[in-house]
């Protein structure tokens, strides 16, 4: 199973009402967990009464449209819907001649259940000649038998039979869809070209409701994204079905239309959004917003704005390199005081394995800078600002309660991540031609770093739940002066003391 988000591309018309088409499309793909987009193949007024007039853009355009996309992002499924006409089939499958994502599935739509025509007529041997190029057909029981040259299948064994003879001549993946069948069941089945036995056969209920518009859509694009995570269309087809029944269950809920109405497609994240509606504000986002004017301060000192465009003299870094060294020292003895007060193995674990990192990992990058500038670690005597800072974390994880502690160092996590964002669109947009810190910088973007911020957050936000009014108040006088301290620690290095070996460069 990927764990990647699929980046699905959905080639369809649109609804304004939001059901079916490629808005359908969206919602399903995000519902699944992937990443949407679209290109539009026809403009249709429509709604959950009925088609009313289609209007379809230049091939051309689509076919522009198509390679703005693949231009620029790497596709892992395309869901197709819509097509409309001859062109604009034409234009999908020279696009798909010249970049076949991964996953390609077709539905091949051709009348709205409410009524109206999404295909030309002429354009039904063109559809049929692009089958091939996918591989899923998802054809509901009219669809089917267009592309079967056949009648109306009036029972499902009928329906997988013209099932199978489109996927022998296409040499495609067919899902056979029971959901126009007569009865209160629906089956869908996957049919592949080798055998008129179904590789896999579900069947169901009818959820008694009229609002199924937009069923096909949902269904197609949802397959196509989980067939990213999971590779097994089975699989796919098992959880795509499940979803899509919570959708119809949960359908009523939306008051859309007179009609046919669209399906819930978030019905199974309905319950998180409204217990989102009742925790209350974390606490590190009360903290956060209160530090907004330090925050600024430190992005306005002379020394990050020059590290960040790439103008700072290598000596005032490498003096700035010297303190942080010593400060480590001083930050993993403070994350070690804490994870030996954690009240829980999380918290004991992490901080202990951040004090360590400090020592091994950090430091050491530090080091390896510093000798490759000719210099040793720690020239320079501690300076104010880095004795100051590291006394007031020692004290704080050593002698209050591990709240406090843990709002004491919070901000070398956070703050340090944030300046780190800054820095890094600084030299963005700096014309600097080879930034000589863009290395130094890339580290404060490491995954790694923003997991650990994330996690110290949660872990604050934690031991603030189990705090009182008092132990709250100190955790936000703590995290404010440690921020104020940050904001020292980033303004030193424009100061006055002496690294040994460094021509006259100054830290206070
Ligand atoms: N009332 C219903 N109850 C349960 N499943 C349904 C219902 N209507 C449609 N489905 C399911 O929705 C999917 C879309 O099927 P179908 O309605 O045949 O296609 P289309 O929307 O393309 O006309 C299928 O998986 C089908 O089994
Ligand atoms: C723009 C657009 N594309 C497709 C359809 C048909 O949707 P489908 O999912 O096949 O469901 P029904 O609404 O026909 O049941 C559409 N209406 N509009």
């Amino acid at each position: 199973m990927s764990a990647r988000v699929p980046r699905v591309l959905a080639i369809a018309g649109t609804d304004p009402t939001g059901g079916a088409g490629q808005h359908a499309d969206l919602k399903s793909i995000a519902a699944m967990g992937g990443y949407g987009m679209s290109a539009v193949t026809a403009l249709v007024a429509q709604n959950t009464e009925g088609v009313r007039s289609v209007h379809v853009p230049p091939a051309d355009f689509l076919t522009a449209q198509l390679d703005a996309v693949s231009d620029d992002v790497e596709i892992d499924a395309v869901k197709i819907g819509m097509l409309g006409s001859v062109p604009v089939i034409e234009a999908v499958a020279g696009w798909l001649g010249r970049h076949r994502p991964p996953v390609v599935v077709l539905d091949p739509v051709m009348v709205a259940t409410s009524g109206g025509r999404l295909l030309e007529p002429d354009a039904e041997d063109a559809l049929r000649a692009v089958l091939g190029l996918a591989d899923l057909v998802t054809p509901n029981l009219q669809e089917l038998a267009v592309l079967a040259g056949d009648a109306l299948a009036s029972s499902w064994e009928e329906a997988l039979a013209q099932g199978h003879r489109v996927a022998r001549e296409h040499g495609t993946l067919v899902l056979v869809k029971g959901g126009h069948l007569a009865g209160d069941r629906t089956p869908d089945a996957l049919v592949g070209p080798e055998s008129p036995e179904p590789l896999v056969a579900f069947d169901g209920a009818r959820v008694p409701t009229d609002n199924s518009h937009g069923t096909g859509c949902s269904l197609s694009s949802a397959l196509a994204t989980l067939q990213v995570r999971h590779g097994d269309w089975a699989r796919s087809l098992r959880i795509a079905r499940g979803w899509l029944r919570g959708a119809l269950e949960r359908s009523a809920e939306l008051e859309v239309g007179h009609g046919s109405g669209p399906v819930h497609h978030f019905h199974h994240v309905q319950e998180a959004l409204e217990t989102w509606g009742t925790v209350p504000e974390r606490f590190s986002d009360e903290l956060w917003e209160v530090s907004a004017p330090v925050r600024r301060e430190i992005e306005e000192l002379e020394f990050v704005r020059r590290l960040g465009d790439g103008g700072l003299e290598p000596e005032r870094f490498l003096a700035y390199l010297d303190q942080d060294l010593q400060y480590l020292d001083g930050y993993s003895r403070a994350l070690a005081a804490l994870a030996a007060r954690a009240p829980a193995e999380e918290a004991r674990s992490f901080f202990a394995a951040g004090a360590v990192s400090c020592t091994e990992t950090e430091a050491q990058l530090h080091r390896a800078r510093l000798r490759h500038a000719g210099l040793e670690g720690a020239g320079a005597p501690a300076g104010e600002v880095t004795r100051r800072y590291t006394t007031f974390l020692l004290a704080a994880t050593a002698a209050e309660p591990y709240p406090v502690g843990l709002a004491a160092v919070l901000p070398c996590y956070w703050v340090y991540a944030d300046v780190g964002r800054h820095l890094q669109e600084l030299a963005r947009r700096s014309d600097a031609a080879a930034h000589p810190y863009a290395d130094w910088l890339a580290t404060y973007a490491d995954e790694g770093f923003q997991e650990a911020t994330r996690t110290a957050r949660r872990l604050l936000d934690q031991a603030a739940r189990d705090a009182g009014p008092a132990v709250r108040e100190r955790m936000r006088e703590v995290f404010l002066e440690a921020c104020a301290l940050e904001r020292d620690f980033f303004a030193a290095p424009a100061a006055a003391s002496r690294l040994p070996g460094v021509v006259a460069i100054e830290y206070s």
